[in-house]
């Protein structure tokens, strides 16, 4: 099976987990855009939610797909929210970013009840940082920021290179906020508690891709015989 089988096939549970009327944080990324097109589909066919979009993208396909859509201004307590995730370990911590949302999803999965992730197996991981852990950064003082950050990472048992993203034209990717992202090329992160309150204490950090304690649960779409099977982690 494809991870884009996989992934759909997770999305699909996921929707399974809507009730009419609630308010709903829509994640970023191919797994989430997967949910967020299904999740459309039920929609057109008569079920009424509201939508807080995880980034610009994710409101344009929200958009197109038909479903309403609020703010957190408008509507601060949100009832679920589904996003993807690129890793996730036992305790249901995560890394994200991967797409460049990792701020405007952490401000929404916090202002949920719930956050379910939606991922294929190979996500699924015993120790967090194989995935390189995306840092938001804002870009004044980027020499003097990245420093520090890197100064946070060694203090908290970690190592590896810091690189700054780049878009598909090679120039620096920014994100929906006009922000920079560092990607650090960790491997392993045995605390990643430790991690994530040294960085959050670097000025010019605006975010990282630490989820601690936001995913109440997880949809794991894994293949078995060429079937995907659903594995639920936490409540999901
Ligand atoms: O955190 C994210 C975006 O910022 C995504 O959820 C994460 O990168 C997973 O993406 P995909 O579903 O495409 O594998």
């Amino acid at each position: 099976m494809s991870p884009a089988e996989l992934k759909r096939a997770a999305a699909a549970r996921a929707v399974g987990l809507v009730e009419d009327g609630m308010r709903l944080g829509l994640g970023t990324g191919s797994t989430a855009a997967l949910f967020v097109e299904l999740l459309g589909e039920t929609v057109r066919a008569g079920l009424s939610v509201v939508g807080v979009p995880t980034s610009e993208a994710t409101r344009k396909a929200a958009q197109a797909a038909g479903i309403p859509l609020t703010t957190l201004d408008d509507t601060p307590e949100l009832d679920l929210t589904i996003d993807g995730a690129d890793e996730i370990d036992p305790q249901l911590r995560l890394i994200k970013g991967g797409g460049g949302a990792l701020l405007r999803e952490k401000i929404v999965a916090a202002a949920s009840r719930r956050m379910v992730v939606i991922v294929d197996g190979a996500k699924r991981v015993e120790t967090l940082g194989r995935f390189p852990l995306p840092i938001e950064v804002v870009p004044f003082g980027l020499g003097a920021t990245t420093r520090a950050v890197a100064a946070a990472i060694r203090a908290s048992g970690c190592d590896g290179p810091l690189t700054i993203r780049k878009g598909a034209d090679g120039a620096p990717f920014l994100t929906d906020g006009g922000h920079l992202i560092l990607d650090a090329g960790l491997a392993r992160i045995p605390d990643p508690e430790a991690l994530a309150h040294a960085l959050v204490a670097v000025p010019g950090v605006v975010e990282h891709g630490l989820f601690i304690g936001l995913a109440t649960g997880a949809i794991v779409a894994e293949a078995a015989d060429g079937q995907p099977r659903i594995v639920t982690l936490g409540a999901a």
